[in-house]
């Protein structure tokens, strides 16, 4: 047996220890003043002892770094690839990179739109597997659920439900969560704006193996923009100024 096929061996069991739990996801969006491996390393020290039983990481650097840890790593890289709207993970060789770093889990757009390389999810979950990890698909829809279940994938999220046309919902697909649980038998897990325990229970019921959760827990930028916007100065009339 390959090492890489006895390496995906042990990362099964990575599975049992996601199943129930909350994964948190720690990321900064461009511009953010926490874009940095060592504040996103605290982050996940945070959410750990907050009890997340798996964290969702982006980039080598910060994947490298959050795998010490020593609790189940899900690793993407973002990169915009010029002719083509994914930028989850795009290529085989990102699949390679993240592997090495220490994730046990590769996330990877599977909604079906063409990567920039042309390669395909089953290369994709290929290089995943060579490389000892299981390949997560970040899907949009079931078609797309389905394919990516058929190229291999080990596990689905819901994560770019809403993201693929049309504005952005409030509200996070858990319908999504459950027609997938439903007919899939890969985990599915439920990511993608979930804010509250009682969307995360919901999400439960309809039978999520995991929850990710990202910008409610380590995003605190856009959580101090939602208390601010029902702040009184937003209520005064323009016309008293900030100095009434
Ligand atoms: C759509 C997309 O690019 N999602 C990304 C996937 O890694 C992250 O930016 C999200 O933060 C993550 O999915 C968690 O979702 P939320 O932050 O809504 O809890």
């Amino acid at each position: 047996m390959s090492s890489g096929s006895l390496r995906r061996r042990a990362q099964s069991g990575i599975l049992a220890r996601l199943r129930g739990h909350l994964v948190v996801s720690c990321q900064a969006p461009a511009g953010s003043p926490l874009k940095a491996t060592a504040h996103m390393y605290a982050m996940a020290e945070a959410a750990l002892l907050g009890g997340a039983a798996g964290i969702r990481a982006q980039g080598y650097d910060d994947v490298q770094a959050i795998a010490r840890l020593g609790h189940p790593v899900i690793g993407l890289i973002k990169r915009d690839e010029p002719g083509s709207a994914v930028y989850i993970t795009p290529r085989a060789c990102d699949v390679e990179l993240l592997a090495a770093a220490g994730a046990q889990i590769v996330a990877s757009d599977a909604t079906g739109r063409t990567r920039a390389s042309g390669e395909t999810t089953e290369q994709l979950v290929a290089a995943a597997h060579q490389s000892g990890a299981l390949f997560m698909a970040d899907v949009d829809c079931v078609d797309a659920a389905l394919a990516a279940v058929e190229a291999g994938a080990d596990l689905v999220g819901t994560t770019l439900s809403g993201y693929t046309l049309g504005p952005i919902p409030h509200e996070p697909d858990i319908e999504l969560v459950a027609e997938l649980a439903r007919r899939l038998t890969v985990p599915v897990v439920a990511e993608g704006r979930y804010r509250t325990p009682e969307q995360v229970r919901a999400a439960f019921d309809a039978c999520a193996w995991s929850v990710v959760v990202g910008g409610a827990i380590t995003d605190p930028v856009a959580l101090t923009r939602r208390l601010v916007s029902a702040c009184s100065h937003h209520l005064l009339p323009e016309t008293l100024g900030d100095d009434a």
